[in-house]
């Protein structure tokens, strides 16, 4: 009851029962100004990185690489830049899909061109509030911001000299801002951020190819992998052939993720929810022991420091000893993604972290185990002005004075203020984000609170002025230890020097290779992508191609390694983003899978930092020998829809009467893929590819949740009609080429009648397309632009419903609407 009352008189005081206070301006010195977060700097993590000699190197536009700093000037020049990025905001960035149409695509290009292709001046309110500018007398600017500029290294992507807060607020940018959302809900553009962009296309997935994203909500490196596979390989494909297996281990955030890809509309895509590191293996067939994958993506959590610009957070929470606890998840999921990748392929490691602990000494490691199975791959000379680092191959191994506990009661204290904020914060904008679909680090973005005073441009004009008070007086090495030491951080030289007692947390794997590994390695092909060298946030990508069977001594020291990590882990603390978590799992058994429809649970072992299954008997079990984990989230709560129903072939007699009332035509429709969920009625019939069909039937399901597969291809009709099922809109252009009865097709005027939410009268049709209709029976039917029948690119094929009347429903959300319109017009040439 009192926290009901306390409840009630704080939505009374929101509600205005009670005055607020008026701010007092004296009190938002440099440290108590909510939105001056990036004002201070962090002199730890500035020592931490200036020891690290990331400042040492210099780009030179002419010989468009880099080159050693000459002098401590130059250095200091470099840190100072690298620092007034690190703190300024984030430009926002977006990409035309790769599946969008060439005319549509080109439309996009020229309306993008005169929104925000010319440098053009704005107005910038400061951020914060009328009230507080108000008291804090703080004053509108005019701001000349540049143009957008095409990012060369990524087909059809844009970084714009502004950022995603003032695009939102700033009224002069509302036409453009409504833009954005429009292309977006369409499915044509994702915002993303640049730096992001990268793993996909330097992984470069082929149409056919089976593609496993280990860590991959919110999705935005999966949707570009999707586009890849949704092209057709062949003129005359009628769906993709490939798979992308999108896998996250947090159940809410994996549901994000099927939200932000449900646009691509993609019978390729398979949704997972397990640890990475236990993903069961895959076998190719030409090597058994090895994995089947073509393309393995490890984004894996990460301290996120290259977020700084967008996620201000880091820097109040950064400490040294986090990369420890995160470098042995890192591990085992870059190990694991190894083992999965078929000889041949590629596996690529991609983190937002500049910290070499959680980027070369991952990828050495990875490197010393396969024994020569896996080699580095230079990717530069394929990604044009990409301005990209070299790994680096050696580093400092540097902890904190202060135990981890410590370190996290302060961090708690200090932040627990900030984290009122940021949930309130998050609670605004969640729906704004849903509809923007700017899935980029969603639920960890934090621009609302950054510096209120300064908006980012590429001229940089508008700098947050540098306050923080490390300075190094030299260069030299031990100068810098020294002011690393004055920040608390102890270096380790080597393994041995470890105290017993943080040998768990600093393992052997975190120091530098020998002279001879680093000759062998070549850690330089790994690219670091710093905030000031290309104006984004801080990236590190690896790419490895798995040149041969591992050995089995590899193949022991990875397994042995995989244990080690297994029992050692410890999750990683991040206070101002999501936080990584071992799934709570449940063993369920199933008779088999025929029995699928009557599991049953039976035990319910739920402890969140020991997963009962391990690596090795999750991979083992078969379908005869079924033993299934269900997820719940981090308090516990079971989701009764998520993976608890298996994907299950249909039955005859769901079909028989669909092939006869749409025609479904014998010859090229395969039932077969189509399938249902295990439990009760199905109210969905999902469409799937081949391929996934394939790893259905060799058992995954069986080893791990499935969220979701393959797009909706018939749902259950909820109106009167002749049979259960209507097509879906989701899937209807991988149905429509194989039916023969209830599809019509229209020319363009009668196509763009159809496109409309209300009823609409058979009369105001042709007379033709009328008389087809009146023909029809009550429930749905498809009606095809003529001449993109069997496109399932352009999609200009909509589901529409014969009403008992003399009239018709078009079963198309507004969204998707809007964009089917905005293409007719593009496509058919229309202004
Ligand atoms: C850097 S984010 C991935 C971003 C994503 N690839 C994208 O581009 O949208 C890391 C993700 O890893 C997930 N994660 C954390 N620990 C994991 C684990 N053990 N296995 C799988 N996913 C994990 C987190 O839930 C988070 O969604």
């Amino acid at each position: 009851m009192g926290r009901n009352w306390k409840r009630n008189q704080k939505n009374k005081y929101n509600r205005g029962g009670k005055k607020p206070k008026p701010a007092d301006p004296s009190k938002y010195g440099e440290h108590k100004d909510p939105y001056k977060l990036i004002s201070g700097g962090n002199y730890k993590l500035e020592a931490y990185y200036a020891y690290q000699d990331i400042h040492q190197q210099v780009f030179d536009s002419q010989s468009n690489d880099f080159l050693e700093c000459r002098s401590d000037e130059q250095k200091e020049e470099e840190r100072v830049k690298w620092l007034e990025s690190m703190k300024s905001i984030l430009p926002a960035s977006f990409r035309i899909g790769r599946d969008v149409d060439v005319v549509l695509r080109d439309r996009l290009k020229k309306e993008l061109e005169s929104y925000v292709g010319k440098k053009m001046e704005i107005e910038v309110t400061p951020k914060g509030g009328e009230r507080r500018n108000r008291e804090l007398d703080l004053k509108s600017e005019f701001k000349m911001i540049a143009p957008a500029k095409n990012v060369t290294f990524i087909p059809h992507a844009y970084q714009l000299n502004l950022d995603r807060q003032t695009i939102r607020r700033n009224p002069s940018l509302n036409p453009f801002h409504e833009w954005l959302k429009v292309q977006t809900e369409a499915g044509f553009i994702t915002r993303q951020e640049t730096v992001s962009m990268i793993p996909p296309v330097v992984l470069n997935p082929e149409r056919h190819h089976t593609v496993l994203d280990m860590c991959a909500a919110p999705g935005s490196k999966t949707s570009q992998l999707l586009e890849v596979l949704n092209l057709p390989a062949n003129p005359n494909d009628k769906e993709p052939t490939g798979v992308v297996v999108a896998n996250d281990s947090d159940n809410k955030r994996a549901y994000m993720l099927v939200h932000q890809l449900r646009r691509i509309n993609s019978p390729a895509l398979f949704v997972t929810n397990c640890d990475a590191q236990f993903f069961p293996l895959i076998r190719s067939k030409e090597h058994p022991s090895e994995g089947a994958f073509d393309r393995v993506l490890c984004d894996v959590p990460c301290s996120g420091d290259g977020t700084s610009r967008k996620n201000p957070g880091v820097w109040k929470t950064w400490n040294a000893l986090n990369a420890f606890g995160l470098h042995a998840l890192q591990l085992s999921i870059a190990l694991k993604g190894a083992s999965l990748t078929r000889v041949g392929g590629y596996v690529c490691y991609s983190t937002c972290s500049m910290n070499p602990i959680e980027n070369e000494s991952v990828v050495a490691e990875l490197l010393r185990a396969s024994e020569g199975s896996l080699e580095l791959v230079d990717k530069r000379c394929d990604l044009p002005g990409l301005i990209a680092r070299p790994g680096m191959s050696t580093w400092k191994v540097l902890s904190e004075d202060k135990s981890r506990r410590e370190l996290k009661d302060k961090m708690k204290k200090k932040n627990s203020k900030m984290q009122a904020r940021r949930r309130e914060w998050e609670v605004k904008n969640k729906k704004e984000n849903e509809v923007t679909g700017d899935s980029e680090q969603a639920g960890v973005d934090n621009e609302d609170m950054e510096d209120a005073e300064k908006v980012s441009d590429t001229d940089g004009e508008s700098r947050v002025p540098i306050t923080s008070a490390y300075k190094p007086t030299s260069y030299d090495s031990v100068e810098l230890k020294k002011m690393a030491k004055m920040a608390g951080l102890n270096e380790y030289t080597s393994f041995d020097e470890v105290p017993i007692a943080l040998q768990k947390r600093i393992r052997k794997s975190c120091f530098p290779p020998t002279d001879e590994e680093t000759a062998s390695f070549n850690l330089k092909h790994c690219m670091r992508i710093l905030p000031q060298d290309m104006n984004t946030g801080g990236f590190f990508v690896a790419l490895l191609k798995k040149v041969a069977p591992m050995s089995s001594r590899a193949r022991k020291a990875f397994q042995q390694l995989e244990n080690d990590l297994e029992e050692k882990t410890e999750l990683p603390e991040r206070e101002d983003g999501p936080k990584p978590k071992r799934a709570k799992v449940e063993q369920v058994a199933v008779a088999n899978e025929n029995d699928a429809k009557d599991c049953q649970e039976v035990s319910a072992t739920s402890d969140c930092n020991q997963p009962p299954l391990n690596s090795e008997n999750r991979s083992s079990a078969t379908p005869g020998n079924v033993k299934k984990h269900y997820l719940s989230d981090k308090d516990g709560n079971k989701h009764p829809s998520l993976g608890r129903d298996d994907f299950i072939p249909l039955s005859k007699e769901i079909f028989e009467p669909l092939k006869e009332y749409y025609g479904l035509s014998s010859d090229s429709f395969d039932a077969n893929q189509y399938m249902g969920r295990a439990c009760g009625d199905s109210k969905v019939l999902y469409f799937i590819t081949k391929t996934i069909r394939k790893l259905i039937d060799d058992g995954l399901q069986t080893r791990l949740t499935v969220v979701t597969s393959g797009v909706k291809g018939f749902v259950r009709n909820n109106k009167e009609c002749d049979v259960g099922f209507r097509v879906s809109q989701e899937g209807v252009h991988f149905v429509a080429p194989h039916m023969t009865k209830r599809k019509v097709g229209v020319d363009l005027e009668d196509f763009e009648k159809c496109l409309q939410t209300e009823t609409i009268l058979l009369e105001t049709f042709s007379d033709e397309f009328a008389s087809e209709v009146r023909s029809l029976s009550m429930g749905s039917f498809v009606v095809y632009l003529n001449g993109f029948e069997d496109d399932y690119i352009k999609k200009f094929v909509v589901v529409m419903w014969r009403c008992r009347g003399d009239a018709v429903n078009c079963l198309v959300n507004k969204a998707e609407l809007n964009g089917m319109k905005s293409k007719v017009r593009s496509v058919m040439g229309k202004a």
